[in-house]
């Protein structure tokens, strides 16, 4: 056996370098890079291997653990699960800042490697630096917290170790049904500990994304249902997207007369000028795919975790009369709901189902396109919203006084509705550019308003729905996508909360632009919050002295040294976009909307944990709706 001396950090980074993935007919390495903050659990091992020889991995420093994960994720995601950033922090603080994205990556089955240091495997100088002290056992250590977010763990203590783990942690990262976060905790000593590795271990290793097939038996079946069925409706889920089945859709979507509803994870599969596309189901859903929702008696799930948001907490369908039918690459999706299950690639399905349905055709007729007219009506009213300082109705009704909307229109000297700006934005920007947003009122305007015609420029976290992913994750997509403009879409609240890796943006020269809409507070908790009976109460940002926060982030920005614009007019924020698309460096938009101007609910209802005794008869109502409501939903 021949082998080579190194330590446990250099075999790592060696290995690294050494993973392929070969995807319908192309090859080329899975990881593109490490995402680093050195800290004293790891600069002296991983930070010693990559200054050494860092082979084709592109280093980028983060400026908060959480952030350039967030980042890493963003990565994978668009570029589709097929390639990955790893990411290194150091011990205690450094790896714990990584749960947060860890869920992030976890909920929304996307493929990322973490390594955060781990305190000493001798345990000689214990208790170290940012040890915390376990009573029951000091096998526990911080990182023990990344076990429930992580698809494999493992904790490195012996160099030999590394070595069945990697290999572990790519089978995992690299099967589009297992697809989540890897996390290998490497000891800090261990890092710098050297051993004598086969050399067979760091040949190129290549890993094959097949297409899984569907079987004789459940194609039949598949098939047998769709032709049974008279209005059947394809819900377009996240695995559609990573399976690039846009064209299969469409052309089953057009031959068989089948509506497209999409969840957030699904948009920009299928452009949404397509005649049969009625755009997002559920929630956050348009009239038009929650009204076909009703109606159907088949759902066709093409790689759908079936959340509450698409299934509008299980309420979106007529459970009488819809029945199932589950095509995804993971078993534990497709046994949702009772649907037949087609364990199977969704592209590989679709097409090996086309010859199958023949001539059928579905019962809809004329009502998608009508369905389709009547939202693209809705949308255009949404679109030339004009704030009056009196009768002013906003599309949050019943919440805010006109004296309280006046007093917001004073305090961020605008007039300007959300859903206004967010259509002048998608009129503005090229059609190819890539937009990014995960928590707040955004991502329900998105996935109602917002028309994508390019295949993957929508990119939503709306599994963890996780705020501070937004900047973080452009920062990501940016590194996808050179070539693209990236505009994260971001809450004040959001914004707030983490955009360390602006910065980072700015420094290494990943041009972002960041349109961060400004109605001082956590708009949609309000929203929810008064929605089911409570008062306002601390989700507007008011000072202790009741006054409006207003915050000039154009100015932060400008202190990072990007370029940065502020906006409370249409006029404004079209010039704004036009020229920071002409900037090199990354802008920032601050966009002043006024509260209460998002969209709201189409036929859909979110069940929420309303509390079922209260001094309040607005709570006790809104517990009686909730009640009333659950009789319709479906209990698993
Ligand atoms: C990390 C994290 N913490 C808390 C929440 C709960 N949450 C969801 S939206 C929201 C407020 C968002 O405010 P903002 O970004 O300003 O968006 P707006 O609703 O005002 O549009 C909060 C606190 C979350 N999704 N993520
Ligand atoms: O609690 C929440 C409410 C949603 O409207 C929002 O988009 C999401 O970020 C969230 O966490
Ligand atoms: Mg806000």
């Amino acid at each position: 056996m021949k082998t080579v001396r190194l330590t446990t950090a250099q075999a790592l980074i060696r290995f690294l370098n050494q993973q392929y993935i070969h995807v319908d007919g192309h090859e080329f390495p899975f990881v593109e890079g490490v995402f680093t903050i050195f800290g004293h659990g790891n600069v002296l091992g991983i930070g010693q291997a990559l200054e050494q020889d860092a082979g084709h991995l592109k280093i980028i420093q983060g400026k908060n653990e959480q952030g350039m994960a967030h980042a890493a994720v963003a990565f994978s995601k668009q570029r589709l699960r097929q390639k990955i950033y790893a990411v290194t922090t150091s011990v205690g603080p450094g790896s714990a800042n990584l749960v947060t994205a860890a869920g992030t990556a976890m909920a929304n089955n996307i493929p990322v490697l973490f390594l955060p240091a781990d305190t000493f495997a001798t345990r000689q100088p214990d208790p170290v630096l940012q040890q915390i002290e376990q009573e029951y056992s000091a096998a526990v250590t911080t990182n023990d917290s990344l076990k429930p977010v992580s698809r494999y763990w493992d904790r490195v203590t012996r160099p030999e170790q590394l070595m069945s783990s990697l290999i572990r942690a790519f089978e995992v990262m690299t099967d589009p049904a297992k697809a989540g976060p890897a996390t290998i905790c490497i000891a800090q000593d261990t890092a710098g500990e050297a051993f004598d590795f086969d050399e067979r271990f760091f040949a190129k290793r290549v890993h094959y994304l097949d297409r899984k097939l569907p079987t004789d038996r459940e194609l039949h079946g598949a098939s047998e249902l769709i032709r049974c069925s008279r209005k059947p409706i394809i819900l377009v889920g996240g695995g559609a997207k990573y399976s690039q089945a846009g064209d299969i859709l469409k052309r089953l979507s057009e031959k068989h007369h089948i509506p497209l509803v999409e969840t957030q994870a699904g948009k920009s599969t299928v452009e949404s000028s397509f005649s049969n596309n009625l755009g997002g189901i559920g929630i956050t859903g348009t009239l038009a795919a929650n009204k076909a929702a009703r109606e159907a008696d088949l759902i066709i799930g093409v790689g759908t975790r079936y959340t509450d948001f698409a299934t509008s907490s299980k309420t979106a369908f007529n459970f009488d009369k819809a029945r199932f039918l589950n095509i995804n690459v993971s078993r534990l999706q497709a046994y949702k709901l009772d649907g037949f299950q087609v364990v199977a690639d969704a592209k590989a399905t679709l097409e090996a189902l086309a010859p199958l349905i023949k001539d059928y055709r579905s019962d809809f007729g004329e009502e998608i396109r009508e369905l389709k007219k009547e939202w693209l009506a809705e949308r255009n009213r949404l679109k030339s919203i004009q704030f009056t300082r009196k009768d002013f109705v906003p599309e949050i009704k019943e919440q805010f006084s006109q004296e309280v909307l006046n007093e917001y229109a004073d305090a961020l000297r605008t007039e300007l509705p959300q859903t206004t700006a967010l259509i002048a934005i998608n009129d503005t920007i090229a059609s190819d550019s890539v937009v990014i947003s995960a928590a707040g009122s955004l991502p329900g305007d998105l996935q109602r308003l917002w028309h994508t015609e390019v295949p993957n420029t929508y990119h939503l976290e709306y599994g963890y729905s996780c705020m501070g992913y937004e900047v973080s994750g452009a920062l990501g997509i940016k590194l996808a996508n050179r070539d693209k403009e990236v505009y994260a879409l971001v809450g004040d609240g959001s914004f707030l909360l983490l955009h360390s890796e602006f910065l980072t943006s700015i420094q290494f020269g990943y041009k972002i632009n960041v349109l961060l809409f400004d109605n001082s507070g956590f708009g949609c908790i309000s929203n929810l919050q008064m929605e089911n009976g409570s008062g306002s109460f601390y989700c507007e940002f008011r000072t202790f002295d009741n006054q409006i926060v207003n915050v000039d982030y154009a100015k932060i920005a400008e202190g990072y040294g990007a370029k940065s614009y502020r906006a409370s007019t249409v006029e404004e924020l079209k010039a704004a976009l036009d020229d920071a698309k002409q900037q090199e460096v990354s802008t920032l938009i601050d966009i002043k909307v006024l509260p209460k101007t998002m969209t709201d609910g189409y036929d859909s209802w979110w069940n929420v944990g309303v509390a079922e005794i209260s001094n309040k008869e607005s709570i006790q109502q809104a517990f009686e709706r909730r009640i009333q409501m659950l009789r319709r939903a479906r209990q698993y």
